[in-house]
């Protein structure tokens, strides 16, 4: 009897104990959820507004999200403008992100924000925004919960790897960007151009210079024709439509991960990507290619005189990189093109006024390697349009240690945003007509064009500014030249005026011009 009252007391005291432990393990639970989801950021917006950076309250677990969701389902029940003198003077910021706006309003140029636990900043002022770009410290790299989404596009290629690693991928991957390197094809892209002829029609823009792009960063940068690398690209396009689905910066698929057939889908496409490059490096004459050096062969090169890397991370190195400069040269420049020629359709006077140079400057109207850099109204449009509708929306970067950007202390881990369109359109750097197609204002170069030639950001600034800028400028001289040489072009009633971001700012229906072919007599 005794006994059997000794076991139950010992089995109320293990009872107890266990419950204890376990209401200590739920208490403990509970505290660590809450320091990491929201002392932790509630300590780095203290240090933010002690330096007197303001922003808008965030509520626990899930920070600025709903208001952001809100304004985001407000701005989507107002009409697009639909009219051609009302799409130069939109902002694309104020229908894609217009929580930024409305912020900017309220709080500023400079002010801070959070998506769940994490942490950002807006910068938006001149001097600010070249202080972090010209910044060389290591320890602002690209935001790495947006870089870890892209992953699968982009591997740890240059354009999401940070650290030294990028500085060793930004050594080997810059000397083939050099503008000989880009005479050669120039051949190429008219050829290309004139291929496609034609009387009066319409034509959506959009595919062909896609086409025409990943034709030329395939034949320049990796030696092999459209043909093979034809497949990379849709099934890229296709990885890079999944990817940014649904506001994949910001949105609901920010808080978590993306669903599990989504994922397959990523996973199988990224594979069939990996594979595909892999066999057109094994395709290759190592002998000619030795010879004529394209990237991939500099990246090969580099790769295999690294001893440090075994055989899976060599793969890596190589894939990853054809992946990002795939990505990088020729969405952005075929994206750029497609604007500028909407903004052209909806300026006939500035089509006359190139044909007119180019009538002038080349022998028979139609431009070459030779006669490019003489092309100055030409570069005047293509830089207004690259204001007006730059297609990489920000700069972004992440404060991997706690860094000085200008006056401000930035705590590690916030993540730092510039928006490049609002940028191009603030009334105090570029002067009242901000908002107009002007593209006289370039006339004597960029630096006259605005109070802060750093405010102008295309191609972004400092040591990370994109690696193909030279090459994507000749690239869209030419292929805007070559049209308007042979066409004259309206905009289509068809066209609808929808900037959709995925990953780039694009026509979210493409764009529809009404061309006609123009005499002889106009071009030569
Ligand atoms: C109109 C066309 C283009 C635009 C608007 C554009 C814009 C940009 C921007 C804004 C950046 C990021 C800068 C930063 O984070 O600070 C970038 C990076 C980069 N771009 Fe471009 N780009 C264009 C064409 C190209 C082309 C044609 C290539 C290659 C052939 C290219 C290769 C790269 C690379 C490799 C980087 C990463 C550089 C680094 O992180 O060190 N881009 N580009």
């Amino acid at each position: 009897m005794e006994g059997g009252v000794w076991y139950s007391n010992i089995n109320v005291v293990v009872l107890r104990v266990l419950l204890s432990l376990a209401v200590i393990g739920v208490v403990g639970f509970l505290v660590h959820v809450y320091n990491t989801l929201w002392l932790k950021s509630e300590r780095v917006r203290r240090k933010l507004r002690m330096q007197g950076i303001k922003g808008p309250t965030p509520s626990f677990l899930y920070g600025n999200l709903p208001e952001m969701q809100k304004i985001q389902l407000q701005t989507l029940k107002a009409s697009p403008p639909n009219h051609h003198s009302e799409f130069v003077a939109h902002d694309y910021t104020s229908t894609l992100f217009p929580y930024f706006e409305q912020w900017r309003k309220e709080y500023g140029l400079l002010y801070t924000y959070s998506t769940g636990s994490r942490q950002h900043l807006y910068i938006n002022q001149a001097e600010l925004v070249k202080e972090m770009n010209q910044s060389l410290t290591l320890d602002l790299g690209k935001p790495s919960y947006v870089t870890k989404r892209l992953a699968p596009m982009l591997g740890n290629g240059i354009l999401r790897s940070n650290g030294l690693l990028w500085a060793q991928q930004r050594k080997i991957v810059a000397p083939e960007f050099f503008m000989d390197k880009v005479k050669p094809m120039v051949r190429k892209w008219e050829e290309c151009i004139e291929a496609q002829g034609g009387t009066t029609a319409e034509v959506k823009v959009d595919e062909d210079l896609r086409g025409v792009s990943a034709d030329v960063i395939s034949r320049v940068c990796f030696g092999s024709s459209y043909a093979k690398g034809k497949l990379v690209f849709s099934k890229l396009r296709s990885l890079q439509k999944i990817i940014s689905h649904q506001g994949f910066l910001f949105g609901v698929t920010n808080l978590g991960i993306f669903g599990s057939k989504k994922q397959n889908e990523i996973g199988c496409l990224e594979r069939e990507i990996d594979m595909l490059i892999w066999k057109a490096i094994e395709e290759r004459d190592q002998q000619e290619c030795s010879e004529k050096k394209d990237l991939l062969q500099l990246i090969l090169e580099a790769a295999s005189g690294d001893h440090s890397l075994d055989k899976d991370s060599c793969r890596r190195f190589i894939v990853d990189n054809c992946k990002s400069i795939y990505f990088a040269g020729h969405e952005s420049t075929a994206v750029a093109t497609s604007w500028c020629l909407m903004l052209l359709a909806s300026h006939p006077d500035w089509q006359a006024r190139i044909r007119s140079e180019l009538a002038q400057v080349c022998p028979n109207g139609l431009p070459d390697a030779n006669s490019l850099p003489h092309l100055k109204t030409v570069t005047m449009v293509i830089q207004e349009a690259l204001r007006l509708y730059p297609p990489a929306a920000f700069v972004s970067r992440e404060a991997l240690e706690e860094t000085q950007v200008g006056n401000i202390t930035v705590p590690k881990g916030v993540c730092l945003w510039t928006l490049i369109p609002t940028l191009h359109r603030d009334p105090d750097v570029w002067g009242p007509d901000a908002n107009e197609f002007r593209p006289e204002r370039f006339a004597d170069g960029v630096a006259q064009a605005c109070k802060s030639p750093q405010a102008y950001i295309p191609f972004g600034l400092g040591p990370r500014l994109c690696l193909g800028k030279n090459f994507a400028m000749v690239e869209l001289k030419l292929i805007i030249s070559l049209i308007i040489s042979k066409f004259a072009f309206s905009m289509s009633p068809n066209y609808r005026h929808s900037p959709a971001y995925r990953m780039i700012v694009e026509p979210g229906n493409g764009v529809q011009i009404l061309i006609e072919k123009t005499s002889p007599s106009l071009t030569s």
